[in-house]
């Protein structure tokens, strides 16, 4: 059914100011009106902004693809310097860069193109490129959004990302290698935005479940002396995992355990679990299991830590239901949920006190902390 299907309900009378500002007589009005102009003119390129966003973020992928940044770090240079060795003529390359330089990834003085603020900054985040380039399947997932919210095609995330079916699906070390890497390199700043709102310097032992290569495990091994490490992940992932803490000098520190969390038992002896990035991933019927048997594994006053970006709730949020929402949809199996839904989860999984930790940038990770206490 569409909007202008005949099926739908007969049109109710909607509330006075969306129908205000809808009228065309109204917008000419507030357009000239000196109170209401600038609002008037803001809102009018927020809504070219939410018209083009496509666009733009293909501008981004073929300077992400040229790596005309990097290569700009080094200098500025014109377009036709930029063109060289690549596709494209001097003309076609300034059309690009100018594009880039109306979205702040360059300046332009002289003809001469320079990173820009946001570009410059690109380049210090880890992982930024390979998420950008790996858009491509998800770009090709949303080419019909309606489709996908209604579940009636197959899509191309769901491939990248095997294991979400289940271990079996993520037997082949080259393809959990790619996402593995992918996730390595954002990993990073999900570590550091998740240890700056917990504290791991008491724990015994952090079981990281779901950790992937590692990278959370050895920014907790790098910031606290005390604890010991376990990671336990699928079978596939864990052979990179190793040598990259024997790489970071922590070998004798990590246990790595091989297994899935649907079948297998978890690891036991450690009093503090972590869930990086891992929920969102999965259906709630498996996330209940998940918690309820981390409930029982851990000792009484031990900790879960789930860090993931989240959903918005009764408040959405670009990053959380813009796309975290969309991406997880695309996968086909999990969904992005808000700290209050996970809370919910928690809870009722047997958590007595489940704490929202908050977040730093909403867009990298939200934390929030459960502990079981003795039953009274
Ligand atoms: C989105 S990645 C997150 C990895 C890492 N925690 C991070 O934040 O970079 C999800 C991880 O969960 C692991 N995973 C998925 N299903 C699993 C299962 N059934 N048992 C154990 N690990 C699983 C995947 O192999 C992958 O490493």
């Amino acid at each position: 059914m569409t909007l202008a299907d005949p099926q739908m309900p007969v049109a109710r009378k909607g509330p006075w100011l969306p129908r205000l500002i809808a009228s065309r007589r109204f917008q000419s009005w507030a357009a000239r009106f000196p109170l209401t102009r600038r609002i008037a003119r803001k809102d009018g390129e927020k809504l070219f902004d939410l018209v083009s966003g496509f666009v733009y973020s293909q501008v981004l992928l073929a300077v992400v693809e040229l790596r005309l940044l990097p290569t700009l770090m080094a200098g500025p240079l014109s377009a036709a310097d930029l063109a060289k060795g690549t596709d494209l003529t001097a003309d076609r390359m300034e059309i690009l860069c100018d594009a880039a330089v109306a979205l702040g990834l360059m300046t332009k003085k002289r003809a001469l193109y320079r990173p820009g603020r946001l570009g410059a900054a690109m380049q210090g985040v880890p992982g930024l490129e390979a998420m950008i380039r790996h858009h491509g399947a998800f770009y090709r997932d949303l080419e019909d959004p309606v489709a996908l919210l209604a579940q009636q095609k197959d899509t191309e995330l769901a491939q990248f990302w095997p294991y979400v079916f289940g271990a079996a699906q993520a037997e082949d070390s080259e393809t959990a290698r790619t996402y593995s890497d992918l996730m390595a390199q954002s990993q990073v700043l999900v570590a550091e935005d998740t240890l700056a709102r917990v504290d791991l310097r008491d724990a015994r032992t952090v079981l990281d479940i779901g950790g992937g290569t590692g990278a959370f495990l050895r920014a907790v091994g790098a910031r606290h002396k005390k604890p010991a490490l376990h990671l336990f992940d699928l079978a596939a992932v864990v052979p990179d995992a190793t040598a990259q803490f024997a790489q970071a000098g922590l070998s004798q520190r990590v246990t790595i355990t091989p297994g899935s969390f649907r079948d297998n038992p978890l690891p036991q002896g450690a009093d503090a679990i972590s869930l990086v990035r891992v929920l969102y991933d999965h259906a709630d019927e498996t996330v209940a299991a998940l918690l309820s048997k981390i409930y029982d594994t851990l000792p009484e006053g031990g900790r879960l830590i789930v860090s993931e970006p989240m959903a918005g709730g009764e408040n959405p949020t670009r990053s959380g239901d813009g796309y975290f929402a969309f991406y997880t949809l695309a996968m086909q199996t999990g969904r992005a949920r808000s700290p209050h839904k996970i809370k919910q989860m928690l809870l009722a999984a047997g958590f007595s006190t489940v704490t929202d930790q908050g977040s730093s940038r909403a867009f990298v990770t939200h934390v929030i902390e459960a502990r079981k206490h003795a039953q009274s």
